[in-house]
């Protein structure tokens, strides 16, 4: 046992993963890992043992649910260490997704109890057979160079650090260490069970490759480690690269096409995968390597105009010389059906973005018009009330040109000037009382406007962005 109390205590200092003053909560699902690492944590010597408590989810997903649930919480209590649960009861499951539905609950009271508790560290048990799995999954499926390199000994979580010091442990250690020690715990017998992908490599790839050789999951852990650490470096210089490319724009990014292309293809493609893996993808989100392919196809594509969808609702859009990243939240707010009648002298605030307001020549804001306001003037023989702000529709026409009037479809009105389509979708159509098109701020004034003050002045309408 002793041997295994100083490999984990040169596993904290060579990582780095916990100070004596730290607070450490330890994720207990009542399996062999997690025991055998609270049993570790419990027998550090004193120099080297901070605080710590157990968090336990309780899943109500199987059986034995009840009796891990009640075995740590006996463990604990026998053993005076602080134990907090929470349950994840059955009304709350979805239909699918549940894997994934059950880490989120279970990661997101980590993340509470690490608050109230409170703690630096939450400690989880993956060992080395994981580490080899994830990798050999995330291969396989396809994933970005991040997501090949495997779970990391540390990184941010909640409001501290996530740490997994057993990563260089076999499971053959772990049973060894509860066995010596006399720690209780429960096989979860999902494992026996090809139900999951996961277990599907546990059970049968991962033998074969334990069969070639034994060191197999040491070696991957190496080889974790090593591109952990390339891409500590690297990472800064793509991290510049993609500041000077990239802008934000609220929930949004947008990235200077021109200036990617003028890029070496590979810093293209790591700046790219950079944006992924740091930016667009919540945290725990796998990003497929195919999707940042997809991602690379469209920036290179020959049509100005073309977009795709990404996960978790996320859209990509090339519109010309930049590629428009929509956030989920973006790229449902459609500025779909939007018809308001305005009131003299009374702002009406736009859906999208801005407002705008019919006000009389005699009003304050037509004396001194707003900064950053565009404002036409609407003649009081050539207008019929009610004037009406809406969205715009297809079939939208407007007559343009004073001297010789000409009618122009709207749309054709945007192609011409390459507005790109979420600003189309965004633009806003006044129309009078009879549906004339009076005006589409910032693109187009019909005939019946002029920009001048005159006597036969009586409206101004006008529009802030
Ligand atoms: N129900 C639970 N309650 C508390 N801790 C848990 C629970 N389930 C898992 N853990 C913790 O998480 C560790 C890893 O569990 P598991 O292999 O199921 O992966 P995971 O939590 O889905 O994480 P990942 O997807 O990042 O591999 C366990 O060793 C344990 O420390």
């Amino acid at each position: 046992m002793q041997e295994y109390i100083l490999r984990l205590c040169k596993e904290v200092e060579r990582h780095r993963l916990w100070e004596k003053e730290s607070r450490l909560l330890v994720a207990v699902s009542g399996g062999v890992d997690s025991m055998a690492l609270l049993g570790l944590i419990q027998q550090l010597p004193r120099e080297w043992q901070p605080q710590f408590a157990v968090v336990h989810v309780h899943h109500h997903l199987r059986e034995e649910s009840d009796d891990e649930f009640r075995m740590i919480k006996d463990y604990c209590r026998n053993q005076g260490i602080a134990f907090f649960a929470e349950h994840w009861s059955e009304e709350k499951h979805p239909k699918s997704n549940l894997e994934m539905a059950a880490r989120e609950f279970r990661y997101a009271f980590f993340a509470d109890m690490m608050q109230k508790w409170p703690a630096t560290h939450l400690v989880t048990a993956h060992h080395a057979d994981d580490q080899l799995e994830t990798i050999l999954m995330r291969l396989v499926r396809g994933s970005t160079l991040k997501g090949i390199s495997g779970i990391a000994f540390s990184r941010a979580f909640g409001r501290g650090q996530l740490v997994r010091p057993l990563l260089s442990f076999q499971k053959d250690d772990l049973y060894r260490i509860c066995g010596m020690a006399g720690i209780p715990y429960l096989e979860d017998s999902t494992n026996s069970e090809l139900t999951f992908s996961r277990n599907r490599y546990r059970n049968s790839i991962i033998p074969l490759l334990q069969l070639e050789n034994q060191q197999a999951s040491r070696h991957f852990g190496d080889f974790s480690e090593d591109l952990q650490d390339v891409l500590k470096v690297v990472q800064p210089i793509v991290a510049d690269s993609f500041r000077s490319l990239f802008t934000r724009d609220d929930a949004d990014w947008v990235l200077d096409l021109v200036g990617w292309q003028a890029c070496d293809i590979s810093l293209q493609r790591l700046v790219l995968s950079y944006f992924v893996t740091e930016q667009l993808i919540p945290a725990g989100y796998d990003f497929r390597r195919s999707q940042l392919t997809a991602v690379m196809d469209l920036a290179k594509n020959q049509s100005p105009q073309k977009q795709i969808s990404l996960v978790g609702g996320w859209q990509a859009r090339k519109r010309y010389d930049k590629l428009i990243f929509l956030s989920p939240d973006s790229a449902r707010t459609a500025f779909s059906a939007f018809s308001e009648e305005l009131e003299l002298n009374k702002w009406v605030t736009l859906p999208y973005h801005g407002r705008i307001g019919l006000f009389h020549s005699d009003n304050a804001f037509s004396k001194e018009l707003p900064k950053n306001a565009l404002s036409v003037v609407i003649k009081d023989e050539t207008a019929y009330m009610p004037i009406t702000v809406r969205s715009r529709r297809s079939g939208d026409k407007i007559v343009l040109n004073k001297d010789q009037p000409f009618t122009k479809k709207v749309s054709r009105l945007f192609v011409d000037k390459k507005i790109p389509d979420e600003e189309r979708r965004k633009a806003c159509i006044v129309t009078d009382g009879e549906g004339r098109i009076l005006w589409v701020p910032g693109y187009a004034q019909s005939v019946w406007l002029s920009e001048n003050d005159n006597e036969q002045t009586c409206y101004r309408l006008i529009y802030i962005k």
